[in-house]
Parts: structure tokens; sequence; C-alpha cells
């Protein structure tokens, strides 16, 4: 136990008004029990506190915080405390993220913040603090987010060339003069509200040729939620879902004229809104969760439409310390509270490599919300299909295999928790991911059984169902077993499960693969990308086989997960009696060899 840090806060808390109590008791043991402390691993130092929204009120002591010289995370956001930038903050060297937001700070900053050269995230955002920036900030070279924004900070803005910046925010300020060149990379949206040089808020000059960045490709303004959330309230997340549809929205919608970003602040539109607040809903995270945000953090995020999916809309949220994960907003849930929330239990619950882990959810009557990491290379979907040139390498073997293999054990896991009855039920290669291994995870479990069908499939889902599935929540783990197959199909072919040709025909991936298959061997079936690769041929084959064993019509007739799983781990012993790896394969195959195997492929495969 850390008994001189527990001491040095119990002098921090002892000497404080606050008005939610504090349940630290110099007794019990501060890296277990004590609210918003956080120890390091051998438990030896408090690394981390958090006490947002505790209703703290005056200046922080002197000679208490600044004994926890270990400390990494400090959050008094959303209190009271007055008086000066507390002076004891200059002792925590070790400080790598620090929230003092909405409070009432005031006075000028310490100019010399190279004292703090791990700090990665500053959010200061509003208090009464003035004088300058200091440029001294610029020294912090593991920087990703400052926020200074609604404070009284006058003078100009200085150079702040720190290449890791990723979120800036001066808005609703005193400042003057110029954007600094380094910073012209952010949005006008983080110089708003100030006295700048008007420059600052006309369109960016594109020379006559070319043509402004496309909004799609960074955080667009009408999509950020720029949300500043007073108050712990945990009752205000629909606040910031109403802000969230209201700007997803407006994305669909002809533009209206941009509305200065002073005007999103929640501090002023919260008593509007307030009405529809109905306070029943908490974000739940799951156990072993080790992301460091809360709800205020994530409504507070800059969010971006990643796509509209069957169960809703799926955001990218960037949070102030630099994470990012994915938001999925679900819509027409069509089960009860309690349902949902045991499902949502079952889905956090499962713990594996190959399986995108839940984060956390959140219900209320009007808004369900499901957190996961942010895979910041795409999903298989967008690996394989998306056109050459934007962003796309193309897959080669080795990586395909990884996926296939990697998602065959992620589904296997699935269907053995829950007394081997959960079921995927949404199986397709844009709900696969790429683990840090490189190898498939699956994603977006769980779902099928909760949401409402209000539309036939799109055409995207629809190629992956297998044919008796014909109410989406009527899925099973042999329903499972099929989309897997469509994805080594997939894998394997470099086509989308439903895809036109140039004409108006539409190809069913499964049929147009059988037929090729049944009528005669040819390599055509499989994806041109492919066929540079040396002696792969008979593992493309086996993968064929393996998945068309996969697809066959009648439920019955398919393998367990299990049993794929071993099939698709075994392809590579069998060809050739090692550990998989390129360079031990040595012997030729040569297409002719195909022949038979494909013709073994037709007649045992159940068709369609
Ligand atoms: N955790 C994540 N990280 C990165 N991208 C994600 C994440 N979750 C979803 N996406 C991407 O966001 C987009 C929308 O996903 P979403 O799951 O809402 O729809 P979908 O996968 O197209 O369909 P469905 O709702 O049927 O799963 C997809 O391109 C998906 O690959």
């Amino acid at each position: 136990e850390p008994s001189e840090d527990k001491q040095a806060l119990l002098d921090f808390a002892n000497n404080m008004y606050h008005s939610r109590p504090l349940n630290w008791d110099v007794r019990t043991s501060a890296c277990n029990l004590w609210t918003g402390v956080t120890c390091n691993h051998d438990k030896s130092r408090i690394i981390a506190v958090r006490l947002p929204g505790f209703g703290f009120r005056g200046s922080v002591p002197s000679n208490t915080l600044a004994r926890l010289s270990a400390l990494q995370i400090l959050s008094l956001r959303s209190n009271g405390f007055s008086g000066p930038f507390p002076s004891d903050l200059s002792k925590l060297g070790n400080l790598t993220s620090l929230y003092l937001q909405l409070n009432k700070f005031q006075g000028p900053l310490p100019q010399n913040f190279s004292v703090w050269e791990n700090l990665s995230v500053i959010n200061l955002s509003d208090n009464a603090f003035n004088g300058s920036i200091p440029a001294s900030i610029s020294n912090l070279t593991h920087l990703t987010a400052l926020n200074l924004s609604n404070n009284s900070f006058s003078g100009e803005i200085p150079d702040l060339n720190v290449p890791s910046l990723q979120l800036l925010d001066l808005s609703n300020n005193n400042l003057t003069g110029n954007v600094p060149q380094s910073l012209t990379r952010f949005p006008n949206s983080a110089f708003s509200g100030n006295q700048l040089a008007p420059e600052v808020s006309s369109p960016p000059v594109v020379p006559p040729n070319e043509k402004p960045e496309k909004k799609s490709s960074r955080i667009s303004e009408p999509a950020v939620l720029g949300i500043i959330i007073g108050g712990s309230s945990l009752g205000f997340v629909l606040i910031a879902v109403l802000l969230i549809i209201c700007y997803s929205n407006k994305e669909a919608q002809p533009k209206a004229p941009k509305k200065p970003k002073k005007e999103v602040s929640l501090k002023r539109e919260k008593k509007t809104i307030s009405a529809s607040q109905d306070g029943d809903g908490r974000l739940v995270f799951f156990e072993n969760c080790n992301l460091a945000f809360d709800l205020e953090d994530l409504l507070r995020a800059s969010a971006e439409v990643l796509g509209k999916g069957s169960f809703g809309t799926t955001y990218k949220a960037a949070l102030e310390d630099g994470t990012t994960v994915a938001v999925k907003r679900l819509k027409e849930v069509s089960v009860g509270k309690r349902e949902f929330e045991l499902q949502m239990e079952a889905v956090g619950n499962v713990r594996h490599e190959n399986v995108a882990q839940l984060r956390a959810y959140y219900y209320s009557k009007d808004e369900k919300l499901m957190v996961y990491d942010y895979y910041a290379q795409g999903s298989v979907s967008a690996l394989l299909h998306a056109k050459m040139g934007e962003k796309r390498i193309p897959l080669d073997w080795e990586s395909r295999v990884r996926i296939a293999t990697g998602a065959a054990r992620g589904i296997t896991h699935i269907h053995s928790e829950c007394g081997g009855k959960l079921v995927h039920g949404n199986m397709k290669a844009s709900n696969i991911f790429l683990n840090s291994q490189q190898y498939g995870c699956v994603s977006d479990l769980g779902l099928a059984t909760l949401i409402t069908p209000i539309a036939p499939p799109v055409m995207r889902t629809a190629g992956y169902r297998a044919p008796e599935v014909t109410d989406s929540r009527k899925v099973s783990q042999a329903s499972d077993v099929y989309s897997f197959g469509v994805l080594l199909l997939e894998l394997l072919t470099g086509k989308s499960p439903i895809h036109a040709t140039g004409g108006d025909e539409v190809i069913h991936l499964v049929r147009w693969v059988n037929s090729v298959v049944r009528e005669e061997w040819t390599a055509e079936v499989f994806d041109v990308e492919l066929l540079r690769f040396p002696n792969i041929e008979e593992e493309m084959v086996e993968m064929l086989r393996i998945g068309m064993t996969c697809v066959a019509r009648m439920p019955e007739q398919r393998p367990k997960m299990s049993d794929v799983l071993k099939m698709v781990e075994d392809m590579r012993r069998v060809n050739t009696g090692n550990p998989p790896s390129t360079e031990t394969r040595t012997e030729e195959s040569t297409p002719a060899a195909l022949t038979p195997i494909a013709a073994d492929i037709a007649s045992t495969s159940g068709q369609q």
C-alpha cells in the first residue's frame, strides 16, 4: 500500500470542502477501495486520481497533491475549484493527462510547461484563466490534445509546433493576431470566438486547380460533438445523443450555414433540452476495461460517422486523451431493458483474442449504445474491396489465411459460450477486423436477436445469410457456419457475396462458385490478386472445399464451427506436414493437379 501517497490524498481531501462523500479511509486499501484512485502494478504508488463532480470548492491546498510524485493522470474536472492554477502540480513531472476543465480556476498559467514533459492531454477549458498561452507548451513532444476553450486567454497564439497534437480547441477566449502557420491544419472552429485577424474565419485558400480536401477525409464539423457537459450527472447522456443525432442527420441534409461552435455548447443548451432527460440510463463498463474514459469524456468526443449498418449507425469517437473508440447507436431494439442487459452481459463477457471486446454499453428508453475499441486498419471488407489507390494494399494469401483462422477461432469460441448457446448472428467481412497479431477478430455478435428487422436486408448483408434464415432474428450456430463459409469464398475470390456485374446482372457468390466448380474446374474462381503468390494452390483449393462445405443448403449438413476451425488449421499441416510458413512450402502444384480435388468438392458439397 502506498501509505505516503494515501496520506497526501487525505491531506488534500480533509482540507477541502466537497459535497459528495469520498470513501477514503486511512485503514482501507487505497488501491482497491478508494473512489477515483488507481495504483501502479505492484501497488506501491498512486498513479491516477479522478475526482470529477465531487462538489469540491476552494483552492487546492498546497503541499498535498505535490507529494503524489508518481501521478500520471489527474482529473479534477467539473467541480468548483477556484484560485490560481495549483502550484502543487509543478511537482508532478510524470503527469500524462491533466483535466481541470469546468471549474473556477483563474489567473495566468505557469510560463514553464516544460516540467511536464510527458503530458499528452491538457484540458483547462471552461475556467477563468487569463494571461497569455505559454509558448513552452510547444516543448511537450507527446502532446495530443490541448483544450483551453472558454477562458479569458489574451495575446497572440504562440507557435505551437507540436507534430503529435491532434485535437486543439482555443475557442472563446480573447486571443488576437493571426493563427500561426503550425496550427492552420486545425479547423476554424478551434479558434472561433476570439478577436483574431479576419483571414481565420475565411475559407482556406485553394489553388485554382486543386480541389478542396474532401469533408469526409477528416472529422467533419457537422459531425463533431463539441459537447461540453457541465456537472457530472449521467443523465445528460440524452442531451449528447440528441446532439449526435442532430449533427449526424445534418450530414444527410442540405447544408445549412455553419453555426459557430460556440452555439453548440451544452452549457448554454442544457436548460432548453433538459426536459428530454430521463436519467434512466448509465454507461456500464465491463470488468478489465482499462480504457480511461467515462461517459462525459465519451460525450465530449469528436465523432465521425463510420457507416450505417443493419442495426444502426456506428461512430468513431476521438476522446480527449487520444483514445479512439467506436460507438454503435442501435435502432429498433425489440426487447425490454432486462433482456437487453442480459444479452449485453453475455456479449461483454466473451473474452477472446479473436473477438472484438465490447467495452461498455448504455441503455435508456430512447437510446442504446455499444462501445468498442476502434480498429484503425478498417474492416476486412474495406481491406478486400476498397478501390485500389484508396489506401488499399492488396491482401496477400498469408493475410487472408490469418483472417480466416482468426475468425474461425473467434466464432468457435462464441459458440462455446453461454452453455454452448451463443450465436454470432451477423458474420460478414465488415464485422471482422484485424487484431494486434493481424489475425481476424470478429465483432458485432449477439445483436440479431435483439433488433427488429424493419426492412429487407441490404445487399451486403443478404449475401451472407443462410437460406433458412427468413427472419433475421432466427439465426443459429448453423447459420453462422454458412456465413463463415461465404466469408471464405469472399477471401478466395475477392468478390463480394452479392455483387453486380457490369450490366444489370446480380451475382450471388455462393451460386456462382458452385456453378464454376460443378461445370468444370478453372482457376478463374480465385482472386487474380492471389495468382502471383507461388505454391498456394493446394491451400486455396482446400479453403474452397471448406467454404463449400459450410455453405451447404441444409443446416444439418453443415459442420460444427469447431470442426470448421480444425479444418482451417489443418489446411496447412495437411499440405506441408510442416507448421505454416511460406518458406517451408516447396512442392510444386500445377493447375492440372486441381482438377480431381475440384471434382471432389463438387460431388460432396450440398449445392444450391
Ligand atoms: N470497432 C470498429 N472499428 C472500426 N470500424 C468499425 C468498427 N465497428 C464498425 N466499424 C465500421 O463502421 C461501419 C459501420 O458498421 P456497422 O457495424 O454499423 O455496420 P455494418 O457492419 O455495415 O452492418 P451491420 O450493422 O449489419 O453489422 C462499417 O464499415 C464497419 O466496418
